[in-house]
């Protein structure tokens, strides 16, 4: 059933879940809109519905051919920038942008096509001119949002959608400056990250403010994934993720052309300062487009091989994982017992900040070679894939957690074999998996 959103706009049906809240499709004067409807309990929040009215023009005023525009922000009224007040809707369905109900919503330009999780999901992985030209436009889309300030936070597959209504598939990215709003601190809270391991960049493991640079490295990682399948530093244990982020090298790619890799490698480095600027990895990106044109998908071995391998060893982390009641990623959310997995860890020594001993990044293999780790990096993994996230109580409390995890027995690849040492715990990471992607 049609609901009204704002005084402009009808949401008429579900498009998809995030962890955030749900996407609609729905009407408005100008024509079909997606309408994100952020869920009842983050919209609740009345710093969240201030610091969204806050950012209203920001958020409003991206506008790129590979940025998914937001054309309408509806707040609680009362809140600087509310939308236009409509009808509150039932219960059961998305509710007006009155203020009655305390709703937020983002009406967004609707994007006719599959987000990049499921297409890659269907094509295992994509001919490096594919996976390039796709990356080259989000780069340019990230370059224009970097000029104004804006970082996006929360690069990865879920969030660059792709538009195959014209001849050409166009990648947008989308969910611009959601992450860092619903993840910045009450006032007088704790401050805190939330981000999906794979893809974040090890200055923000490390507890540093999150810069452009960290969309570089997110969107180099997608690129990755895209061309072998699999993250760079991705399976098992979240905390083991993060660590290999810090400390572990990227593994390189059998047979990609040198420039493309040593460009990749570039803007995969450790330190945010090395990696090339969003406009210039556009631009870079397109130079070597034409070269790649007709190379097929990397030849990395059949994930469908890993993924029998590798499934029982995932579960058996999860499972391995001590129960606690369930943490919502995002700060305020009600837990979701379904979803959610957990682990807590103690703030380790200065030895144990060492670390390394139990490096994890893995070497692309050799056709029909298999692969240790885990099945979230194989395509038929991905099928079932449920995105992980981690929201921290304390930036830098994890920097020296994740150095624990693997020596203490966290890691993705051993964790029965290693377990605790009985310390007490004195700060903990929060996991909790996301839905699978539709
Ligand atoms: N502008 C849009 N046009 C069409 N479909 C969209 C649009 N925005 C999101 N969707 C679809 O809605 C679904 C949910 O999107 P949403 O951004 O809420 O979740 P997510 O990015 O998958 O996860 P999370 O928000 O937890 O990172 C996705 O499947 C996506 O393809």
């Amino acid at each position: 059933m049609a609901r009204n959103i704002g005084s402009h706009y009808t949401a008429h049906r579900v498009l998809g879940r995030g962890s955030a809240g749900t996407v609609w499709l729905g009407e408005g004067p100008d024509g079909p809109v997606a309408i994100k409807l952020l869920r009842e309990d983050l919209a609740a929040d009345p710093d969240l519905a201030e610091r969204f009215a806050h950012e209203r023009h920001a958020l409003l005023g991206l506008e790129h051919p590979h940025i998914v525009g937001v054309r309408e922000l509806v707040v609680p009224s009362g809140e600087t920038g509310a939308g236009s007040a409509a009808a509150a809707g039932p219960a059961d369905g998305p509710p007006a942008g009155d203020g009655a109900g305390g709703e937020i919503a983002l009406v967004m330009d609707l994007v006719r096509g599959p987000d990049l999780r499921t297409h890659l999901t269907r094509e295992r992985r994509l001919a490096p001119a594919e996976a390039v030209a796709i990356t080259a436009g989000v780069a340019s889309g990230l370059a224009v949002a970097h000029a104004a300030g804006i970082v996006h936070r929360d690069v990865k597959p879920e969030n660059i959608l792709l538009d195959t209504s014209g001849e050409q598939p166009r990648a947008l990215l989308t969910d611009f400056g959601v992450a860092k709003l619903i993840d910045e601190p009450r006032h007088g809270g704790k401050s805190g990250v939330v981000g999906t391991p794979d893809y974040m960049a090890p200055e923000i493991v490390e507890g540093l403010p999150p810069r452009a640079a960290v969309d570089i490295y997110a969107l180099v990682t997608v690129l990755y994934e895209l061309l072998a399948g699999f993250t760079p530093f991705g399976g098992g244990h979240p905390g083991a993720v993060l660590r290999r982020q810090v400390t572990e090298q990227v593994a390189a790619l059998p047979g990609l052309p040198d420039e493309l890799w040593e460009l990749m490698q570039q803007c995969l480095a450790k330190a945010p300062a090395s990696r090339l600027r969003a406009a210039e990895l556009a631009s870079r990106l397109r130079e070597l487009y034409p070269a790649l044109r007709g190379l097929p998908p990397l030849d990395l071995g059949d994930p469908t091989l890993d993924e029998e391998r590798e499934r029982p060893a995932d579960e058996e982390l999860v499972s391995a994982a001590p129960a606690r009641a369930a943490v919502p990623l995002v700060r305020g959310a009600a837990p979701d017992s379904e979803r959610a997995t957990h682990t807590r860890m103690r703030v380790p020594d200065a030895d144990e900040l060492a670390g390394g001993a139990h490096g994890t990044a893995r070497a692309p293999r050799a056709p029909g070679q298999p692969r240790a780790g885990s099945a979230r990096h194989s395509t038929a993994g991905a099928r079932r894939r449920r995105r992980l996230a981690v929201t921290v109580a304390g930036a830098a409390v994890l920097a020296a957690l994740v150095g624990w995890l693997l020596s203490s027995g966290g890691g993705a690849d051993g964790p029965a074999e290693e377990g605790g040492d009985g310390r007490a715990p004195a700060a903990e990471i929060a996991v909790v998996e996301g839905p699978p992607t539709s």
